[in-house]
């Protein structure tokens, strides 16, 4: 109907490209799509610690290895086996401006990647503590 109109008013060609390009302007992008805003929100909203992963990943495994050994009860998903992986992973580099994995939530505070964890190796006990992860 839309094109329709559009065809008639402005002729085949200007129809098509004016019919796409508004097509293309009102499809939001995985990342601005609001479910994975809000179930990414969800995830660092309701665990003390939260670990956006890939299965892959050593960085993700040292992360979580830590994670463990520090005795914390921890969330993880992994990335690359969810069908909307990429658009979580989009989602987080507009929340934290980091686009890699893993991504680190420790009580819904950013940490970073996992050199940021071992980082802070020494005050990651209170960390936890403070999260109710241990
Ligand atoms: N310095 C980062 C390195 C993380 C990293 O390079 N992760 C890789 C996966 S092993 C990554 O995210 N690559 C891009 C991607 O998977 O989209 C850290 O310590 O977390």
């Amino acid at each position: 109907m839309a094109f329709t109109l559009l065809y008639h008013s402005l002729g085949p060609k200007t129809a098509t490209i004016s019919f796409l390009r508004h097509l293309f302007a009102r499809a939001p992008s995985p990342a601005t799509m609001p479910a994975t805003k809000t179930k990414v929100q969800d995830i660092i909203d309701e665990n003390p610690v939260a670990v956006f992963s890939k299965s892959y990943c050593p960085f993700c495994r040292a992360a979580k290895q830590l994670l463990s050994e520090s005795g914390a009860k921890f969330y993880s998903i992994e990335l690359d086996q969810v069908d909307d992986g990429s658009a979580i992973q989009s989602t987080l580099g507009e929340l934290t401006g980091q686009t890699t994995v893993p991504n680190i939530f420790i009580g819904q505070k950013h940490i970073g990647g996992n050199s940021d964890l071992q980082a802070q190796k020494g005050q990651l006990p209170n960390l936890l503590k403070d999260a109710g992860a241990v």
